[in-house]
């Protein structure tokens, strides 16, 4: 199957600043990417062209196929209308009920009234506004307000749903009910959604696959997994991952020896885990198969996407911890020493 996005060596530059350097990947139907990048790394820019509001100045955009960079204005304008962009601030117009804003790409395709009105009770629905019809924006709380952004974007059937900063103007509630209803959104449309962040605890909920931007450059694609399991000796991504991994107690960070000390001693290691292995009754079968004492200090099992994923930090006593270490290495994605303590820290 063809891609629903396919970007090409994309490369553009505001005079003698390069903002994006030779940019390719592809997006396909029904996929959830998650692009992310600090502060300058071009995220707008790259935004920018694939709605086509910037041209690049080499490289090639194609949406469904059709090549944005090769299409006069007046094309870009009926294409622009495919794709739906929900915006940090949610962009609403304050003088409009939330049906007039939802009406709006209604009326600029020149739906006819009466079934605007249905589509726009369809789309309420869909984002659990139902009766918010003829509420103001200064009457919602954020994630509200963003809920009829989301409906705005949906109005005219986008191909492509584009998120800019979606969810950082709201509080990690709003947040979390903003990620489920995308989610929710992909699975019922089946609609391809590409999220752009500064904030990898949002894709980390949310996205399938991870595209990483750094300096203009794409330097990461892959799952959250990938890089757990990969990025040790990566800086970009261990900058981005020590946001959401858990960290060595500060009771702990005093006393950590490179080398095992003399006497009783514990281990203490970071382990990753995923599918079956972070399911599977970890502390028990240590227990069972080596009298190991394994006790959790951070982190634990969450779910990435539709699976589930383990990211911990734990320390490990008994006479046969080398076995245990050996066996947990095998098992897990990834096993990484830490250090050592003495037992009675
Ligand atoms: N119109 C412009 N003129 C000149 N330089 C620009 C312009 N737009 C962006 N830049 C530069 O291009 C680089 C990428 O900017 P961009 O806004 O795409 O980054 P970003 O990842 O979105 O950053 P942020 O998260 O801070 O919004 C930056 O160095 C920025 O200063």
């Amino acid at each position: 199957m063809n891609p629903i996005l396919d970007i090409q060596h994309v490369t553009h530059s505001f005079g003698q600043h390069t903002a994006l350097q030779d940019i390719s990947f592809s997006v396909k139907q029904g996929e959830v990417v998650g692009l992310i990048g600090r502060s300058g790394a071009g995220k707008s820019t790259l935004l920018r062209c694939l709605c086509a509001l910037e041209r690049p100045q080499q490289g090639h955009i194609l949406l469904d196929g059709v090549d944005l960079t090769t299409q006069p204005e007046r094309q870009l304008v009926r294409i622009r209308r495919r794709i739906g962009l929900v915006f940090q601030h949610f962009n609403l117009l304050t003088s409009r009920t939330v049906a007039g804003n939802i009406a709006l790409p209604l009326q600029i395709a020149g739906c006819p009234r009466k079934e605007q009105a249905a589509r726009i009770a369809e789309l309420l629905d869909l984002v659990g506004l139902k009766g918010f019809e003829k509420k103001y924006p200064s009457q919602l709380s954020g994630g509200q307000k963003q809920r009829v952004g989301i409906a705005r974007a949906l109005a005219a059937n986008p191909t492509l749903l584009l998120c800019d900063e979606a969810t950082s103007a709201l509080d990690p509630e709003s947040t979390n009910s903003i990620l489920n209803l995308l989610a929710d959104i992909n699975r019922k449309l089946g609609l391809t959604i590409v999220l752009i962040t500064h904030e990898m605890d949002v894709v980390r909920r949310f996205a399938q696959r991870i595209l990483v931007l750094d300096h203009g450059r794409l330097v990461e694609d892959g799952t959250l997994l990938d890089f757990l399991r990969d990025g040790q000796n990566n800086r970009t991504l261990q900058t981005l991952l020590a946001d959401i991994r858990p960290s060595l107690p500060t009771f702990l960070t005093g006393t950590l020896a490179d080398t095992p000390q003399q006497g009783p001693h514990k281990t203490i290691i970071r382990l990753v885990l995923s599918g079956d292995s972070a399911s599977e009754p970890l502390f028990s079968e240590l227990s069972a198969q080596f009298g190991v004492q394994a006790a959790l200090l951070q982190g634990g099992v969450t779910t990435v996407g539709e699976h589930l994923s383990g990211d911990m930090i734990l320390s490990l006593e008994g006479d046969r911890t080398e076995q245990a270490l050996s066996h947990l290495k095998m098992a897990a994605q990834n096993m990484e020493i830490l250090g050592y303590v003495p037992s009675h820290s």
